[in-house]
C-alpha cells in the first residue's frame, strides 16, 4: 500500500505541446492520495477521469509532471512494474477455473504459501458473498456473480500500491448496485488498500469514497469529503453536479452587506471585504436550505411543485431567475406568488465560478 503523489500530473493526447489550458485532456494537477483511503474520480463523460485513472495504472504516460508511489518515481515504468491491481467494467475472469482458483490466481502468481491462500480467499469471499460459490466453476454464472470475482480478484492481494477501479458495477443488475456499493465501502474498512473508482455516478462516488475528486473538462475542480462537496462547493459545478437537484445559483452584484438580485436585496451570513460594491457575482444555496414560508420572504413565482414522497420541491422563479426549494411538511401552496427564506448560514458567493471564503459577521 502506497502514498500517490500527482506532482503536476497533466496530459496532451496527440504529443502535442500544449499551448493553453484548453489543450490539456487533464489540466496539471498536485495532489497527494493518502495511502489506505478510497478516492473516486467523479464526471461527466469526457471530463478526463480515464485519462487519470490510466495515468496511474501505467497505460498513458503523461506529457506533464511525475508521478510517485511513496516518494518513487514511477511515471514511465510499465504496467507490470507498479504492482497495482485492476477492475475493469466486465468481468475479467478464467470461466475453467473454479470460483475459488480465481480468487487465489494473483497470489499463486506471487508464490504465496498455500495456507496464506486459502486463508485469504476465504477472507475475501466471505466480504463478497462468494462463500457458497467457492468450489463452482465460474462458467455458467451470472454476469453479476462474474463480476463479484473480478472485483475479489482485484481485492485479494494485500501488498499492491493501489486498487483501481474502473466503472466496476457497470455490468451489475440495478437492483443489486446499492447492496455492491455498501459492500464495496465495508470491504475498503476492513482491508486498508489505496483505491481509486472512477465513476459518473455522484451516488456511487459519495458511497464509496473518504475523498472525491471531481473532474470537468479536464480539470480537478475540488477533491474533498462526500459532506465537503455537499456543504462547500468549491466551484459552481461541483454545486451543481452534486445533489440532486444540484445547488441553486442566483446572478446578482454585490451592494452593501448583501447581494442584489432582481431588483432584491438578500443579505449574506457572512462579509466579503474583498467584493467591490457593483461585482457580478452567484449567490449559490442548496434546495434544502432554501425554504418556502407562509410569512415575509422573497416574492417568488411558484411554476411546479414536484411531491416525492418524503419531501415536496417547488420549482420557482426569483424576477426572471429559475431555483428550486423546500416546501415545508403541511403547507398548502399551489402555482403562483409565494414567499422564499433562504438560510444565511448556507449561502455561497462565487467569482467567476469560484467560491470565495466569507469572513464571520
Ligand atoms: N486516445 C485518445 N486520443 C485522443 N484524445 C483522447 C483519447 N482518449 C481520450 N481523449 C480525449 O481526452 C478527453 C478526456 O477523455 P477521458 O476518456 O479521459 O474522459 P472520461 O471522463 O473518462 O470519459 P468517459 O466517462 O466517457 O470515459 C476527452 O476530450 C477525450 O475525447
Amino acid at each position: 500500500m502506497a502514498q500517490i503523489t500527482l506532482d503536476g500530473i497533466g496530459h496532451t493526447y496527440g504529443g502535442r505541446a500544449a499551448k493553453t489550458d484548453a489543450d490539456y485532456a487533464l489540466k496539471p494537477l498536485h495532489h497527494i492520495w493518502e495511502a489506505g483511503k478510497a478516492y473516486a474520480l467523479l464526471g461527466p463523460s469526457g471530463c478526463g477521469k480515464t485519462t487519470l485513472l490510466n495515468i496511474i495504472s501505467g497505460l498513458v504516460i503523461p506529457s506533464a509532471g511525475r508521478l510517485l508511489f511513496d516518494g518513487r518515481d514511477v511515471t514511465r515504468l510499465p504496467t507490470e512494474q507498479r504492482n497495482i491491481a485492476q477492475v475493469f467494467q466486465f468481468p475479467v475472469i478464467y470461466d475453467t477455473m473454479t470460483v475459488a482458483e480465481n480468487l487465489a490466481f494473483p497470489l499463486r502468481n506471487r508464490r504465496m504459501p498455500r495456507p496464506q491462500i486459502e486463508a485469504r480467499v476465504s477472507e475475501i469471499a466471505a466480504m463478497l458473498d462468494l462463500t457458497k460459490d467457492l468450489g463452482r466453476r465460474a462458467q455458467g454464472l451470472t454476469a453479476d456473480a462474474k463480476q463479484k470475482i473480478s472485483l475479489g480478484r482485484g481485492l485479494v492481494r494485500s501488498d499492491v500500491s493501489a486498487v483501481l477501479f474502473d466503472e466496476p458495477l457497470t455490468v451489475i443488475d440495478p437492483a443489486l448496485k446499492w447492496e455492491l456499493r455498501s459492500k464495496l465501502k465495508a470491504v475498503h474498512r476492513a482491508l486498508d488498500l489505496l483505491m481509486i473508482y472512477v465513476t459518473h455516478d455522484q451516488v456511487e462516488a459519495l458511497t464509496f469514497a473518504d475523498r472525491v475528486v471531481v473532474l470537468n473538462d479536464g480539470r480537478a475542480v475540488q477533491i474533498g469529503t462526500p459532506a465537503e462537496l455537499f456543504e462547500k462547493p468549491e466551484h459552481t459545478f461541483v454545486g451543481y453536479f452534486i445533489g440532486s437537484p444540484g445547488m441553486n445559483f442566483l446572478e446578482g452584484t454585490i451592494e452593501g452587506a448583501g447581494i442584489l438580485v432582481e431588483g432584491h436585496a438578500i443579505t449574506l451570513g457572512a462579509a466579503y471585504p474583498g467584493l467591490a460594491a457593483g461585482t457580478r457575482v452567484k449567490l449559490g444555496i442548496r434546495p434544502d436550505y432554501a425554504t418556502l414560508t407562509e410569512a415575509d420572504g422573497l416574492p417568488v413565482r411558484v411554476r411546479r411543485v414536484d411531491d416525492l414522497g418524503r419531501k415536496r420541491l417547488a420549482h420557482l422563479s426569483l424576477g426572471g431567475q429559475p431555483l428550486v426549494a423546500t416546501v415545508p411538511n403541511g403547507m398548502a401552496v399551489g402555482d403562483g406568488e409565494a414567499r422564499l427564506r433562504l438560510d444565511p448560514a448556507r449561502m455561497h458567493v462565487y467569482f467567476e465560478e469560484l467560491r470565495v471564503e466569507g469572513k464571520p459577521l
